[in-house]
C-alpha cells in the first residue's frame, strides 16, 4: 500500500471515529432531552401545555405585523400619486388599526407568556427539589460520605433547578422562532432562495462557537464542582452558627475569608477567561452575519431602483432577512444553550439513577415482632467503601434479650462502626450479624429500623418545639406521651420552666426560639431515643454533656426500661460502663477482652490500665 493511500486510511479512520463519536454524543443529548422534557410534562403538564400555546401565537404575530407593513408602506407609496388621497387614507387606516391591535395582542400575550413562564418556573422548581429530596432521603449514608458522590450531589443540587428552567426557557424560545421563521422563510425564499441560503450559512459559526463553549464550559464546571464545595463550606464556616464561637475565640475570621477568597478567584479566573474567548469569537462570528445582511439589503435596493420589486416589498424583505438572522441566532442560540443544559442535567440523572447499595431484599424476611432473643455479631469484618483499612476485623460478640452491654475503647477503635452496621446504614465486608438467626440483611431496612433506637454520639437538634424534637422518635406512633419519654430523660424539669412548655420552640434560628445548654440538648435527643420504644437501644456516648446527678438518674431509669429488651452502650466514661452485663474491649477494630467490670479488671489488661487512667485523674 502506498504511503499517500495509508495517509488517506488513516485520515478515514480518524474520521469515522470522529461521526462515530458526534453520532454517539447526539444520541445522548437527544436521550437526555427527551428524559428531561418527560421530567418536565410530569411536573407541569397543564401550564407546558398554555405555554406552548401562546408561544405558537407569540410566533405567528411578528409576522402578521410584517405583511401588514409592506401592506401599509406600499399602499403609501402607491398614495404619493394616487388623487383621491381620501380613498388611499380609508385603505391605510384600517392597516394601521389592524397592525396596532396586532402590537396590542402582542405585548399582552408576551406578558402572559412572561407570566405563565414563571409560574411554571416555581412549580417546576418546587417538583424538582421534592424529587431531589426524596432521592436524597433514600440514599444510604456512604452516598454523604464519599467525594465524587459529594460532588454529584453538589451538582444535582445546585445546577438542576436553573437548567431544567433554561430548558423550558429554550425550547420555548426555539418553539416560537421556528414557527415565525418558517413564515419567513416563505417570504424570504420567494424574494431569492440563493439569499436566503446565504443568509442562513452566515449563522453556521456563531452556532458553532456557541457549541464548542457549551461542551467548555460544562467540562470547567465538572473540574470545578469540588473546589466550588470548598468554597460553599468556607462561606458556611464564616457564616454558620456552628464556629461563630472559636472563629471569634481564635480570630479565625480573616483565615477563612482570605481561603474563601482565594477559591473565588481561582474559580472566577478561570471562568472569565473562558467567557472572554468565547465573546471573541463571538464577536468575529457576527462578522458574517452583518455582511450576509447588508450585502442582501444592496441586491434587494437594487431591485427596487430596478422595479422588480415594490418599496413595501423592499422594507418587508429587508426586515424580513434581519428577522430571519434574529431567529436564526435565537434557535441555535437556544440550541446550544439546550446542549449546555443537558450535559449538567446528566448529573442530575446520574444522582436519580444511583441505585443505593442498601435495598430492600427481593423477598425480605419479617422481623420478629415480639422482640429478639438474641444478635450476633459472628466474625464481622468492616471496612468503610472506598477505603481498604480494616475498621473491624472478625468481631463477635452476643446481646441477648434483656442483657445490656457495652463496648469500650480508644478513639477510633471501631466502637461507633459497629453501631452504624447494626442499623443497617452499611455492610460488613465478611461475617454476618444474626438476629434470632436471621442475617439482618435479609430483612427490610427500614422495617429493621423500626425495632432499634440509636442515641448517636453526633445526635441531631431540631429546631422545632420540645414535642416535636421528642416526636420525631416515632413518627408512627403519635399517640405515645412525650411527657413520659421527656421523664425518662430527665429532661420534664427545664423542659416544663420554659415559657410555653413542651409548645417552646427550641434553639435560636427562629424568632422566639429557646436555646438550651449542651447537656439539655442531649437529654432531648435521649427522650427521642427513649420515645421509640425499641427492642434494642443503643446509646453511644450518651452522658459526654451529662451532669453527674443526670447521669446516674438517667441510667437507673434505662436499667428498668430495658428490662425485656437489649441494649448496648459506649462509653469512655467507666462510671456508666460500669453498670452493663457484660463489658467488650475493642482495640484497633478487634475485639481484645470481654466480661464483667469485676472480670475485666481483674485480668489486669487493656480495660484495667484505661480504667486506672481515668479512676487516677479523679484522685484528689
Ligand atoms: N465515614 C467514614 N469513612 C472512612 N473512615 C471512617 C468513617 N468513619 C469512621 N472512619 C474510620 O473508622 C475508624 C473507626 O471509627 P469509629 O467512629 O467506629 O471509632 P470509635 O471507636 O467510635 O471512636 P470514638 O471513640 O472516637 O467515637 C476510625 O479509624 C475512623 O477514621
Amino acid at each position: 500500500m502506498s504511503n499517500s493511500n495509508i495517509r488517506l486510511k488513516v485520515v478515514s479512520i480518524h474520521l469515522s471515529g470522529f461521526i462515530r463519536d458526534i453520532f454517539v454524543e447526539l444520541i445522548q443529548v437527544i436521550k437526555n432531552l427527551s428524559r428531561t422534557l418527560r421530567l418536565i410534562w410530569s411536573i407541569t403538564s397543564r401550564l407546558t401545555l398554555v405555554n406552548l400555546i401562546s408561544s405558537v401565537i407569540l410566533g405567528i404575530l411578528p409576522i402578521c405585523s410584517l405583511y401588514l407593513t409592506k401592506l401599509i408602506v406600499d399602499t403609501a407609496t402607491t398614495g404619493i400619486l394616487a388623487p383621491d388621497k381620501h380613498q388611499v387614507f380609508s385603505l391605510i387606516i384600517p392597516l394601521v388599526i389592524i397592525a396596532a391591535i396586532i402590537a396590542i395582542f402582542t405585548a399582552f400575550f408576551r406578558s402572559f407568556s412572561h407570566y405563565i413562564s414563571i409560574v411554571q418556573s416555581s412549580v417546576l422548581t418546587d417538583g424538582l427539589n421534592n424529587i431531589i429530596h426524596e432521592k436524597s432521603v433514600h440514599l444510604e449514608l456512604a452516598y454523604y460520605e464519599n467525594k465524587e458522590y459529594q460532588d454529584t450531589l453538589h451538582r444535582a443540587q445546585f445546577e438542576s433547578n436553573f437548567r431544567i428552567n433554561r430548558v423550558l426557557l429554550s425550547i420555548v424560545k426555539i418553539g416560537q422562532s421556528l414557527i415565525s421563521i418558517g413564515s419567513v422563510l416563505v417570504i424570504l425564499i420567494s424574494f431569492s432562495p440563493i439569499a436566503g441560503l446565504i443568509i442562513f450559512s452566515s449563522t453556521i459559526p456563531f452556532f458553532v462557537i456557541r457549541i464548542l463553549s457549551s461542551a467548555k464550559i460544562y467540562a470547567l464546571k465538572q473540574l470545578q464542582t469540588e473546589n466550588e464545595r470548598k468554597g460553599r463550606y468556607f462561606h458556611w464556616i464564616v457564616t454558620s452558627q456552628i464556629f461563630a464561637k472559636e472563629i471569634r475565640l481564635f480570630d479565625l475570621g480573616s483565615f477563612f475569608i482570605h481561603k474563601f477568597n482565594d477559591i473565588q478567584v481561582d474559580l472566577r479566573h478561570e471562568q472569565l477567561s473562558l467567557h472572554k474567548k468565547q465573546l471573541i469569537w463571538e464577536s468575529f462570528s457576527q462578522i458574517f452575519m452583518t455582511a450576509a445582511i447588508f450585502g442582501s439589503f444592496l441586491y434587494i435596493v437594487i431591485q427596487t431602483v430596478e422595479g422588480g420589486i415594490t418599496p413595501g416589498d423592499m422594507v418587508m424583505y429587508f426586515m424580513g432577512f434581519q428577522m430571519f438572522i434574529g431567529y436564526i441566532q435565537s434557535i441555535f442560540g437556544g440550541m446550544s444553550d439546550l446542549y449546555q443544559d443537558q450535559l449538567f442535567l446528566d448529573n442530575l440523572f446520574q444522582f436519580l439513577d444511583h441505585v443505593p447499595e442498601i435495598i430492600v431484599p427481593p423477598s425480605p424476611k419479617p422481623v420478629p415482632q415480639e422482640g429478639f432473643n438474641q444478635i450476633v455479631f459472628d466474625r464481622v469484618s468492616f471496612s468503610y467503601p472506598g477505603t481498604d483499612e480494616n475498621v473491624l476485623s472478625e468481631v463477635s460478640f452476643q446481646i441477648r434479650k434483656g442483657e445490656i452491654i457495652a463496648l469500650v475503647g480508644e478513639n477510633g477503635a471501631g466502637k461507633s462502626s459497629i453501631v452504624k452496621l447494626l442499623a443497617l446504614l452499611y455492610h460488613p465486608d465478611r461475617g454476618k450479624i444474626l438476629v434470632d438467626g436471621i442475617d439482618i440483611r435479609s430483612f427490610d431496612p427500614i422495617g429493621w429500623r423500626k425495632h432499634i433506637a440509636i442515641l448517636f454520639q453526633d445526635y441531631s437538634s431540631y429546631q422545632l418545639t420540645v414535642e416535636e424534637n421528642i416526636r420525631l422518635g416515632d413518627l408512627n406512633h403519635p399517640g405515645r406521651v412525650v411527657e413520659t419519654a421527656a421523664k425518662k430523660a430527665d429532661a420534664d424539669t427545664f423542659i416544663s420552666q420554659l415559657t410555653k412548655g413542651y409548645q417552646s420552640v427550641l434553639g435560636n434560628f427562629f424568632s422566639g426560639g429557646h436555646e438550651l445548654s449542651t447537656g439539655q440538648w442531649q437529654r432531648i435527643a435521649l427522650a427521642r431515643t427513649f420515645y421509640r420504644d425499641a427492642d434494642l437501644v443503643i446509646l453511644d456516648e450518651p452522658s459526654s454533656s451529662l451532669d453527674a446527678l443526670a447521669e446516674m438518674k438517667i441510667f437507673e431509669i434505662f436499667k428498668e426500661l430495658v428490662i425485656d429488651k437489649s441494649a448496648i452502650i459506649i462509653s469512655h466514661r467507666f462510671s456508666t460502663i460500669m453498670m452493663a452485663d457484660k463489658i467488650y474491649v475493642l482495640d484497633k477494630g478487634k475485639i481484645v477482652e470481654e466480661g464483667s467490670h469485676r472480670e475485666l479488671y481483674e485480668k489486669n489488661g487493656k480495660y484495667t490500665e484505661m480504667f486506672r487512667a481515668q479512676a487516677d485523674s479523679y484522685q484528689v
